[in-house]
């Protein structure tokens, strides 16, 4: 037998353009063949199981070769084969009209990486990197013949007997001038690394076993202990720390879904921890770049995808639309906090103790996901500036006695800098107040999400109002000067403070309490801080002004307005500038001049 045909397509050249297309993509071929073999070779031992191959499997490993000198890349499977009649079928037909119906669809879209995603284009994609392609095959079904197919990648192939003997399929690529780095054996050795290190038939490169074919994901997991998944992890990651907790995702209906997610300790360069969950479909690797299947706010996770129910050969904008993919996100999302929330409930201790890392994938969800949050308000825990840890319900029930103003609201004050702001803290807790240390990055969302949710419920910095005006009260508040006494030492502090933009504040607050506080209103600061977050200029010119609240009971006050002018201005001077001090905020000549006069004093 030899026959000469022409495949049935109606699109010339192909090649050129399917080449073109997929230019930055070209190492996938292997992937693809690789993939092809695994397959063959899985449905004859489907077929052997069903009782309807009744020969020898004998050895079923895929073996990948590189010959340099004859210029060529072959794999070689033990699997089903084909008989001249399919190889027309499939390979004639079907995979060049799945590549011809490709051309049709994106012919006229310039944006390649757009189309591409992964494409899979299967056989096709061998033409990717070779001048000619031959398949030598024998089928397993009884009395087949072998057959020799080839093919340049133009609509003209040429189809013979072989003399094949051993059952499966032998694929030679005759590798392009353009293409010679496949050649390379250790850029064969990477991709096989890449796209095959746990497809499920053994694939043998180079005399070795480059695959570990049943991976932990694909396993029950009654039948793991937690060194399997911590071993599992070092195999992904080999130069990692042991991670905190992982969850095994498996899910058959209504799609098709394993993996195992784990929670990494996090590390302070977060970008450097993105991108590491790997997303395969029936053991093939396909990308790491998960975006849209993984929930963003557990982009940082690590670990292993495996669902032959999302869409690969589609772009971008298709995948976030795609319904499966909506429903593995949720899912995901749903698992995650279901397994927060079993670690919480059955191991309380251990759950804190892992606070500082969980904390931020916690609060991102609650930001960004409204079904996460009502689900993470339960365990989402909140420290205060002591390092206890408490639930938002429990933290509420601790604070309600004293931190209820006469609005009947909550108010919960909080630190975003315990150091910078310890003046602050050790007054508020000498009222018995506490305060929350909410100090990382997405911190200022987060207390805007939980002020939106619960219900009369403020979030006050700790440095933004006098500690008696943080939570205001009904109870009068008697002041130890006479009008005329008061509106003295306003005009002494307008005068020693000598800036227009500077609020001067009286207030009638404890004797002990500190006789000057500087404040930034906490809706002041909120605006700026918006103005930086969102870089609208509306807010551009907005500039910070403090407030100087005096609290005209302290008896520094009295003294100074009992005194001769001269000197109780110097007086306010002092007591003003200690008040800028304790902030950071006496800078520059302010600040030296200060020094130089209390060194003076003390000289004296
Ligand atoms: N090594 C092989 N052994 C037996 N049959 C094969 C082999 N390689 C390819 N085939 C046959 O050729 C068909 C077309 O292969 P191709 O890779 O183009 O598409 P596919 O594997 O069906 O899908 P995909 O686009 O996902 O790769 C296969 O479905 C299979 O029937």
């Amino acid at each position: 037998m030899q026959e000469k045909g022409n495949i049935s397509i109606h699109t010339e050249n192909i090649f050129p353009i399917i080449k073109k297309f997929l230019y930055s993509d070209h190492e996938i071929f292997l992937r693809e063949l690789v993939s092809n073999a695994v397959d063959a070779t899985q449905k004859l031992k489907r077929l052997a199981a069903l009782g309807e191959y009744p020969g020898e499997l004998g050895d079923t490993k895929v073996t990948v070769s590189v010959n340099k000198e004859a210029g060529t890349i072959t794999i070689t499977d033990r699997g089903i084969g084909m008989t001249a009649e399919e190889i027309k079928k499939y390979i004639n037909q079907i995979a060049f009209s799945g590549a011809t119906e490709f051309i049709e669809k994106y012919k006229d879209k310039t944006d390649t990486n757009q189309i591409i995603g992964h494409f899979g284009l299967g056989f096709y994609s061998a033409f990717m990197v070779s001048s000619n392609v031959e398949i030598n095959t024998l089928s397993y079904q009884p009395n087949s013949k072998a057959a020799h197919w080839i093919c340049d990648g133009s609509t003209e192939f040429e189809i013979k007997l072989s003399d094949k003997a051993e059952r499966g399929s032998e694929i030679t690529l005759h590798i392009a001038e353009d293409s010679l780095e496949f050649l390379e054996t250790s850029r064969i050795h990477s991709i096989l690394d890449k796209y095959c290190r746990f497809l499920p038939v053994e694939i043998e490169f180079e005399g070795e076993i480059i695959n570990n074919p049943s991976p932990l994901w694909t396993k029950q997991p009654s039948e793991l202990k937690d060194e399997d998944y911590i071993a599992f992890y070092k195999e992904l990651y080999p130069m990692s720390e042991d991670p905190l907790f992982w969850i095994h995702l498996n899910v058959d209906y209504p799609f098709s879904l394993t993996g195992v997610l784990y929670f990494p300790k996090l590390k302070k360069d977060f970008e450097f921890q993105r991108n590491k969950i790997q997303l395969y479909s029936r053991q093939v690797f396909i990308t790491d770049e998960v975006k849209d299947i993984v929930p963003e706010f557990l982009m940082l996770l690590h670990g292993v995808i495996d669902s032959p129910d999302i869409p690969l050969n589609v772009s971008r904008s298709f995948l976030q639309a795609d319904g499966n993919v909506k429903k593995i996100n949720s899912h995901i999302t749903k698992k995650v906090a279901d397994k927060l929330n079993e670690l919480f409930n059955n191991d309380r201790a251990g759950f804190e103790a892992k606070w500082d890392d969980i904390g931020m994938f916690v609060k991102y969800g609650m930001i960004s996901e409204e079904k996460f949050y009502d689900k993470a308000k339960n365990f989402c825990l909140l420290k205060n500036t002591d390092n206890a840890l408490s639930t938002i319900e429990e933290y509420e029930q601790k604070i309600k006695p004293i931190q209820t103003d006469k609005n009947d609201k909550l108010v919960y004050l909080y630190s975003n800098n315990a150091v910078a702001q310890d003046i602050f803290i050790q007054a508020a807790k000498k009222k018995q107040y506490d305060v929350l240390l909410l100090d990382s990055v997405i911190d200022s969302h987060f207390l805007g999400q939980l002020e939106s949710k619960l219900e009369k419920v403020q979030f006050k910095r700790i440095d933004s109002e006098s500690v008696d005006k943080l939570i205001e009260k009904d109870e009068p508040k008697l002041s130890l000067l006479t009008k005329e006494q008061e509106t003295q030492a306003e005009e002494l502090f307008k005068k020693v403070v000598n800036n227009g933009k500077v609020i001067i504040k009286l207030e009638h607050l404890a004797t002990d309490d500190m006789p000057v506080t500087i404040v930034i209103s906490e809706f002041m600061r909120r605006m700026k801080d918006m103005a930086a977050t969102s870089g609208q200029s509306m807010f551009g010119g907005f500039e910070l002004t403090h407030e100087v609240v005096v609290n005209t009971n302290h008896p520094l006050i009295a003294k100074a307005i009992a005194a001769p002018e001269a000197e109780g201005e110097q007086l306010i001077k002092q007591t003003y500038q200690l008040g800028l001090l304790s902030q950071g905020l006496l800078q520059g000549a302010e600040l030296s001049a200060f020094i130089e006069r209390n060194m003076n004093a003390l000289v004296k």
